[in-house]
């Protein structure tokens, strides 16, 4: 299969591209991003032949389905690494918490975070390209706290790849910068930046496009990509859980084969609501996806009123830092998907000409009928925190929290909603004991032992273990010297 670009075609490129070369490159003309030409179709066939299969067997066909340039034995090797989740035999958990809610838990990977479901793969299949290729890459991440770890943890010490990692210095968990800067493999990179997520993933994108910049890496005989969900190579690993976490609950009684849900997705850069759609593309019998936010609530206005509107609009620094974010990369691809790459190119322009762009009444009907949205703040998500942990029994991180708004204002209660947990709750302990408690500012280390102790749930050694290692990371830089600062580490 090969893939298109969201924006049109520049003369300089070709009508189309494979997945690797999309992978490697990740943003297409006029400063787009690729997509697929067209999408597998799967249907009721293939959901159920894989009733009773792994999370690896799915993954594998349904890759297959996409028929990509990736030899099979890497993406052997790639879907291997979910052996190393929690629980080899289902690395996605199911949980229903109340009538007609079920989370999705995403979490249960080597950086805690919903990320490393698509990351540990592409790591692999990503390092297995540039090693095939005899060619050096130069991978830029942009992180407001989950893909920075996820990325770092599947490159470090990876051949022919080195990692430069952007985050918002004070815009992220302390147990998410610690994840970053106590990595001290030599191809890897962190730079805190004074600024805001947004700052970091301008000046990835500029990047990416910029051919002075990728002149200076040839100089230096390096390529360059990404591992944001700008990558293709990361969205369609975010499909499969989707696809898996339904057959989860057809396994489980709760649902039957073909009657429809509605996937319920913490969002900031749209790339885990973007598999829910393809998923539901490709077959995936679905009501409706549910855009759940924070109070830095673009989203919701977009899908609500269909203005995406950031004149007079500044970041607020919130209790799920991971959603932190203004401009949501993943919408471009849904804007393409629904009105084309002329209109889309047109609303990309404005949205970078007049920091805003309007949907028609068409077109934002047109949204309507796939998604809803709602936002959380963070008073009520401690709220549905401390409610649903005394209730349901069921613990929760602050992210996942703002899917319990719009499970109730979004959603018909009759219909069975499948909410994704992005990140476990050691993530965000200060938070989590507050709601919890009522205790405040404590440091993140006690905050786990206390949650630990009073929701009887073990602390991942992975996390326990950072409060002790050596900081081996400790640029922190301003925005505009970011460019100078990466050429420097290489
Ligand atoms: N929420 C993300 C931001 C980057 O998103 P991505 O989908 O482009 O990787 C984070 O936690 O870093």
């Amino acid at each position: 299969m090969n893939f298109i670009q969201t924006r049109g075609i520049d003369e300089n490129r070709p009508q189309s591209v494979t997945f690797s070369q999309a992978i490697l490159a990740p943003i297409a003309s006029f400063g787009g991003l690729y997509v697929p030409e067209t999408l597998p179709e799967l249907g009721e066939e293939f959901l159920t032949k894989h009733l009773n299969s792994s999370y690896k067997e799915l993954a594998k066909d349904m890759l297959s389905r996409f028929e990509i340039d990736i030899d099979t034995d890497v993406i052997d090797e790639a879907l291997s690494l979910y052996d190393e989740f929690d629980d080899k035999s289902n690395p996605v958990p199911v949980v229903k918490v109340k009538e007609n809610l079920y989370i999705s838990e995403l979490y249960h990977g080597p950086t805690r975070a919903f990320k490393d479901m698509a990351l540990q793969p592409f790591g692999i299949v990503l390092s297995s390209i540039a090693q095939k290729r005899n060619e050096n890459y130069l991978i830029l991440a942009a992180t407001s706290g989950d893909t920075g770890p996820a990325a770092l943890e599947t490159f470090k010490n990876r051949a022919n790849v080195q990692v430069a990692c952007l985050y918002p210095d004070g815009g992220t968990s302390d147990v998410q910068r610690l994840q970053m800067v106590t990595e001290d493999a030599k191809n890897l990179k962190v730079i805190g930046i004074n600024g805001v997520f947004d700052d970091a993933q301008n000046a990835l994108k500029h990047l990416l496009a910029s051919d002075s910049f990728k002149a200076a890496l040839k100089e230096k005989d390096v390529s360059l990509s990404a591992a944001n969900s700008v990558n293709f190579g990361r969205i369609i690993f975010q499909i499969i859980y989707h696809i898996h976490s339904y057959l989860e609950l057809v396994r489980q009684g709760a649902t039957a084969m073909g009657e429809k849900v509605y996937l319920n997705v913490p969002s900031g850069n749209f790339g885990n609501a973007l598999g829910g759609y393809y998923a539901w593309k490709m077959g995936l019998p679905v009501e409706k996806i549910i855009i759940s936010s924070n109070e830095n609530n673009v989203l919701t206005t977009l899908i609500k009123d269909g203005k995406y509107d950031l004149r007079n609009c500044e970041v607020v620094g919130t209790t799920s830092p991971a959603m932190d974010i203004l401009k949501s990369s993943n919408v471009e691809r849904i804007l393409f998907d629904l009105f084309g790459y002329k209109r889309t190119r047109e609303l990309m322009n404005d949205l970078e000409s007049k920091n805003a762009y309007e949907l028609t009444k068409d077109e934002l009907s047109t949204l309507r009928e796939c998604f809803d949205a709602d936002f959380c703040n963070g008073d009520e998500g401690k709220k549905y925190i401390k409610e649903t942990f005394e209730n349901d029994g069921y613990l929760m991180d602050p992210h996942t929290a703002t899917c319990l708004k719009s499970y109730e204002t979004c959603s018909n209660p009759d219909i069975k909603t499948i909410a994704y947990s992005t990140a476990e709750w050691t993530k965000f302990s200060p938070v989590i004991a507050n709601a919890l408690t009522g205790e405040v500012d404590a440091h993140d280390i006690d905050a786990l032992e206390s949650i630990s102790k009073t929701a009887n749930l073990e602390i991942p050694a992975m996390v326990k273990g950072l409060f002790t290692k050596e900081i081996a990371q400790d640029t922190i830089i301003e925005k505009e010297d970011i460019e100078k600062e990466i050429l420097k580490f290489l």
